[in-house]
């Protein structure tokens, strides 16, 4: 009965609140039963082994959730399954007891932490049950405890929006409806009536309007408001057509792939474009950032009261609080900044500081998710910088510990036997560059750098670098980041080397991978020159591959030398990729007379794989690769069997690592 008044109170104020069910296996679970009997709902219920549940979420509506994250806490989809929620519901969430928790591992660390095993969240699970403790609108209800005292003070009876535009929809209408060509983008976060805003516009315009989305089960609202203008094509097969409109209306824009999505809107005179901004996982702010960003004259809107919900609502209020959804850029940090080295402990000693950190980071980088906030909470190997003007940010700087394999784990990914998790730059160094002791080395890669928009250009980015170079204790600062001119030249300022450029273009970023290398030690130095010596050598090559101009001096040499053999022995012997190969295999097509035809229809004549495969009988790209290693193994023979021979017997024993 308790719980009937209590959702009455819920569904007159338009408020929907979190409820904290923490304690053994067998009481939260008759707990959260008999609530689910006690109140009629949707009651979807989830856990954190439903890796596509986020994307199915954006966009859909229920009544009462639980989330049980007893075994692990993907907290992007509890943010997410949160938005979904109706005024009058709760959100039961399933904790182990608090006492317990910190040190329980938790399988969402799979995830986000480059460990073999769950990882204890202690940084986390301490900031979640502070936050909850403290927000008097949730209600945490622990094993052997009285039900907590639910009361708030009264808010006002909530009107629903009666179908009619609200204020700031009507507004944005007017002036999309007289808008000739462009493209306009409505960001808000979760429930402001974005999807409900295009399908009034659908319902507006006299034109012919397709309507796409990653999922078609979430553009529900708007054919509700569209009425009969409602046409939906997937993504995919709207752009395999040659369909025309007046209008293209992208629900949920930012989790679409973005090249995909600059087709789209380059086939249409006139777009808008609907996301959500909040930092979950393929979401809004870095759609802004990064995809937004190409169009000159766009027109950007956003919403910001309520519609599916009132304002204030204590459920929207503690998962902004807990994941830190609120912005701080909006505060200019005026004055000298001093750098200040911190470590993961400061998630306990000094928490606002540490939560701005992610803020910063958050509002300049596209791709920073809740996942990276558990990563620089608990994972192991994180350091941080910050640059501070008195208790503002101007910058702030996130590094991750790599490197340190042991030589027979380097040499085994060197040669593509093994890939173990993380390590993103030092396996790299090994697996596509030539040392197969490269990953032994012990580096320290810049994972997020941000400058204050309001402190850009003012050599604070490069200060922060500095000094992380300055205190290391390894052999080599890295970064990985998506090629720009502007970024690159960034980093060649801060002392960075390029070592490395990817083969394939990103789909989230439409860049190319980057790998730079600042040395420290004289093995970092040896290391740097060597793998830049070699980017320059096969520069000429990779850009034929990619098709981008890679900003080195580049050195093609034709003749074949004892790296070429090394990096050929890898390729013929064991599991080297071709597009890691490619320049040294070039060179050995040019130093033998060989047919070798599966090598040189690649390679030389750039044919497709399909075609090569019907040419020469084969079934499939796995036995043209093997063919194409064969052909590399009989191409060294012919030139020094002997040395050929002895590489292979080195070569092979790398495979037997333990
Ligand atoms: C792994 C990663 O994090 S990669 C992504 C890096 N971060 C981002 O892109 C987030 C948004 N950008 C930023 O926060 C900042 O612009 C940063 C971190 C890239 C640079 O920080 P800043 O403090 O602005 O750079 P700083 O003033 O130290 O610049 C040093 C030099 O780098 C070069 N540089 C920096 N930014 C740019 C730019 N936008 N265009 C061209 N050159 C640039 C310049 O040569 C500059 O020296 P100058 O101003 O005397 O000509
Ligand atoms: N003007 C309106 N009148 C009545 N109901 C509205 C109005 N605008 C929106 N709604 C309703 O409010 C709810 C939230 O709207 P909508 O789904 O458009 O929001 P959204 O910002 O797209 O949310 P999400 O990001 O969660 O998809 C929906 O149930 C929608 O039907």
């Amino acid at each position: 009965m308790m719980f009937d008044r209590l959702v009455a109170e819920l569904k007159r104020e338009g408020h929907r609140r979190l409820l904290v069910i923490s304690g053994d296996e067998a009481w939260s679970q008759a707990q959260s039963e008999r609530l689910r009997e006690a109140l009629a709902g949707d009651w979807l219920r989830m856990e954190n082994d439903a890796p596509q549940a986020l994307k199915s979420l954006l966009g859909r509506e229920y009544r009462h959730a639980i989330f049980d994250a007893r075994r692990g806490f993907d907290v992007s989809t509890f943010a997410a399954l949160s938005g979904t929620l109706r005024a009058g519901s709760l959100l039961v969430l399933l904790t182990p007891p608090f006492a317990a928790w910190p040190e329980q591992p938790d399988i969402d660390s799979l995830r986000w932490s480059d460990t073999e095993h769950p990882i204890a969240t202690p940084h986390f699970v301490h900031h979640f049950c502070r936050t909850v403790s403290q927000d008097p609108g949730v209600m945490v209800w622990q094993q052997h405890q009285p039900f907590p005292d639910s009361t708030l003070p009264s808010a006002p009876d909530w009107q629903p929006a009666s179908g009619e535009p609200q204020r700031e929809q009507a507004e944005i209408l007017a002036t999309l409806c007289q808008m000739q060509s462009g493209v306009a983008v409505v960001t808000a976060p979760r429930g402001r009536g974005k999807s409900a805003l295009a399908g009034m516009l659908l319902s507006r315009i006299s034109g012919h309007a397709i309507v796409t989305a990653p999922a078609k089960g979430a553009t529900d609202v708007i054919a509700r408001f569209a009425q009969d203008n409602y046409h939906f094509m997937a993504p995919d097969s709207l752009l395999a057509s040659d369909q025309q409109a007046d209008w293209l209306i992208v629900d949920e824009a930012a989790a679409i792939p973005g090249p995909l999505l600059e087709k789209l809107v380059s086939r249409f005179p006139r777009v808008l474009l609907t996301t959500t901004v909040q930092g979950y996982e393929g979401t809004g702010r870095g759609f802004l950032l990064k995809f937004c960003a190409r169009f000159s004259g766009l027109h950007h809107f956003t919403l910001s009261e309520p519609i599916r919900w009132a304002p204030d609502c204590p459920l929207e209020r503690v998962v902004a609080d807990a994941l830190l959804f609120d912005d701080v850029v909006d505060v200019t940090p005026n004055g000298a900044p001093e750098i200040l080295a911190l470590e993961q402990n400061a998630w306990a000693r000094q928490p606002q500081l540490a939560a701005d950190i992610y803020r910063l980071l958050c509002s300049a980088h596209y791709r920073t998710s809740p996942l990276d906030l558990r990563r620089m909470m608990d994972a192991p190997g994180q350091h941080f910088a910050v640059a501070r003007v008195g208790e503002k940010l101007a910058g702030a700087l996130w590094l991750v510990d790599e490197g340190g394999l042991s030589p027979e784990l380097s040499q085994a990914v060197w040669a593509g036997y093994r890939r173990p998790r993380g390590n993103l730059v030092a396996q790299s160094l090994a697996a596509h560059g030539g040392s197969p002791l490269a990953a032994t080395l012990i580096g320290r890669r810049v994972t997020r750098v941000a400058v204050h928009p309001s402190r850009q250009r003012e050599g604070i980015g490069q200060a922060l670098i500095a000094d992380a170079s300055h205190h290391a204790q390894q052999d080599y600062v890295s970064v990985s980041f998506g090629y720009t001119d502007e970024l690159w030249r960034f980093w060649q300022r801060c002392g960075f080397v390029l070592v490395r450029i990817g083969s394939h273009r990103e789909a989230s970023s439409g860049c190319y991978t980057a790998m730079a290398l600042r040395p420290v030690s004289e093995a970092g130095q040896a290391l740097c020159v060597q793998e830049h010596h070699r980017l320059c050598r096969d520069a000429r090559i990779i850009e034929q591959w990619n098709g981008e101009k890679i900003p080195v001096e580049e050195r093609w040499e034709t003749t074949l030398n004892d790296d070429d053999w090394l990096e050929l022995g890898g390729f013929a012997f064991a599991h080297r990729p071709l597009a890691t190969s490619a320049p040294a295999l070039t060179r050995l097509l040019l130093a033998t007379t060989l047919p070798l035809q599966a090598l040189r229809g690649k390679l030389e004549e750039n044919r497709d794989d399909a075609l090569l495969c019907a040419d020469l009988a084969l079934q499939g790209r796995k036995p043209l690769l093997a063919r194409q290693r064969q052909e590399a193994a009989q191409a060294l023979d012919y030139l020094d069997v002997e040395r050929a021979q002895q590489l292979k017997t080195d070569i092979l024993q790398w495979q037997f690592f333990q």
